[in-house]
């Protein structure tokens, strides 16, 4: 199928304290995108340092594995057409001052250092995180009754 994808979103460690993980995964729901993945975990430093491979010349590096290794985090994997771009705009930009109002992080989050949730930047990056936080077995390959009316199959 043309433009099926999955990604990695995350419930960063601010949101899971502040309760809002069940508005998070009402908004993927609710959008028309299936779950195929889900844990609860206490990241390490180790496991995020791979993740955020690509910013760990930045100054807040340290910073940033310490935030988000400092409670648990809920990952999971989400699967439909095009998800990845459409997350990314669902959850708006890095810096919450400039996420519009209507996305996750312009309606729950204001500060860049606690932006409540991450999400794949691509499709490459997408399939690395993926690999990263979870064993193939544990994602599973379900048929979601409603498909035939969120996509033309
Ligand atoms: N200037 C900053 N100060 C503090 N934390 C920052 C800053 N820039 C980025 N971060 C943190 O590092 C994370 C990764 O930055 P990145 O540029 O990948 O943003 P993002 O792709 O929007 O977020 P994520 O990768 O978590 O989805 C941000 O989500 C944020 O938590
Ligand atoms: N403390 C701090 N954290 C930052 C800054 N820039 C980015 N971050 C954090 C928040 C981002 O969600 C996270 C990952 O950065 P990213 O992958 O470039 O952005 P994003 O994919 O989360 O939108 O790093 C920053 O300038 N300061
Ligand atoms: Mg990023």
């Amino acid at each position: 199928m043309s433009g099926w994808q999955r990604t990695l979103i995350a419930v960063k460690p601010d949101g899971v304290q502040r309760r809002l993980v069940g508005q998070i995964i009402q908004r993927f729901e609710q959008r028309g995108f299936k779950l195929v993945g889900l844990k609860m975990v206490q990241a390490s430093h180790g496991i995020l340092s791979e993740h955020y491979g690509e910013l760990r010349t930045k100054p807040f590096f340290q910073s940033l594995l310490t935030y988000m290794s400092s409670g648990p985090v809920v990952v999971m994997v989400w699967e439909g057409h095009n998800v990845v771009q459409a997350s990314r705009k669902m959850v708006g930009q890095t810096n919450p001052a400039e996420a519009p109002a209507g996305t996750i992080r312009g309606d729950f989050s204001v500060h860049v250092s606690r932006n409540v949730v991450h999400a794949s930047d691509s499709q490459e990056g997408a399939q690395k995180e993926i690999q990263l936080w979870f064993p193939a077995k544990d994602l599973l390959d379900w048929d979601c009754c409603d498909q035939i009316y969120t996509i033309e199959v």
